[in-house]
């Protein structure tokens, strides 16, 4: 079953377009990032899929159920950590997270259980009984997940978790949320940080002034977008560039004491260097093929034309 299915939003800001026709389609048990750059339209998005603010025009079911017109249901299966996520400064940690455990119709008991131990995860229990006035911002984020998680949605939807955080609370935020996926919650997250959708994302969306540019998995956003396409090799005397002569290869470009060989199929180009070696008796010192970057991708999917 789908967890979001969201199906040409629109969404205008007097002229602002703000979102232009945004299909989305998130799978069960997948942790979805959705990236791009200011102003792109993500926070707009998420707002329209968590039911806060109703499109122009499309649609958006939450596990089958239309966010729209029974958004109790959809929001019973979603916890929701806004942008700069709320918390209530005048409660401690403990009661700002037994309360929305309430609002979620949690039993006393449960409440109580839950509501420790997701503290405990997410490092706040020594301050647990301590006023949010006085946490830092990583803190009340942290609280503010605590309180989205407490009753083990199976959506958990997150925009922009670690903007501004320090590593300690960011590295919490991170587990956390790869804790919840595992224990069987889709995870709809929105980050500029590409690194942090890289390593946490087994697909990404990328947005760019109000409509979606690709969706893909991280890998294969990066494959798409890799023009960079070497061999990177090094041999154990100097050849010069004219032994690279080969069907496929487009150029040879000498990088201090390595060479690197461009060319559009590297597992051929790996293969022709192998027969190299052994026709010019050369020795391997070593040999790595280019690493793309999802930031390289991203760029490309961003820039302006
Ligand atoms: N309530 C609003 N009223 C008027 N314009 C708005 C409103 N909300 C968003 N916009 C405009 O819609 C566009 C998309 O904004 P949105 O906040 O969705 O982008 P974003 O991708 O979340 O950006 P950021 O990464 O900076 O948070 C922007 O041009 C923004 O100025």
């Amino acid at each position: 079953m789908n967890a979001v299915l969201a199906e040409n939003l629109v969404k205008s800001f007097g002229d602002v377009r703000a979102v232009d026709n945004v299909s989305l389609t998130i799978k069960e048990g997948e942790i979805f990032g959705f990236l791009g750059p200011n102003g792109a339209g993500k926070t707009t998005t998420i707002r329209m899929i968590t039911g806060v603010l109703i499109p122009d025009f499309g649609d958006v079911k939450i596990f089958g159920t239309d966010i729209h017109k029974d958004p109790i249901t959809s929001k019973l299966n979603m916890g929701i950590i806004p942008e700069n996520g709320t918390v209530y400064a005048d409660l401690t940690a403990l009661q700002n997270v037994l309360l929305t455990a309430k609002f979620y119709g949690m039993k006393k008991n449960e409440r109580e259980m839950r509501a420790n131990e997701v503290l405990e995860n997410l490092g706040l229990s020594e301050r647990k009984n301590s006023l949010v006035r006085s946490f830092s911002k990583g803190m009340r984020q942290r609280v503010a997940i605590a309180a989205a998680i407490v009753h083990s949605p199976k959506l958990l939807i997150l925009d922009e978790p670690t903007t501004g955080l320090d590593v300690y609370s960011r590295r919490l935020v991170i587990d956390t949320v790869r804790e919840m996926n595992s224990k069987a919650s889709t995870i709809l997250l929105t980050t500029h940080n590409i690194e942090e959708a890289n390593a946490l994302c087994s697909k990404v969306a990328v947005i760019n002034k109000g409509k979606i540019a690709a969706v893909e998995s991280p890998e294969k956003l990066k494959k798409t977008f890799d023009t960079s396409g070497y061999v990177e090799v090094s041999f154990d005397r100097n050849v010069s560039e004219e032994v690279f002569s080969y069907q496929g290869i487009e150029k040879a470009e000498k990088w201090g004491d390595k060479w690197r060989i461009y060319s559009d199929d590297p597992d051929r180009t790996v293969k022709f260097l192998s027969a190299l070696a052994e026709r010019e008796k050369l020795k391997f010192v070593g040999i790595s093929t280019s690493n793309p970057s999802l930031e390289e991708a991203f760029v490309k999917l961003t820039e302006e034309d």
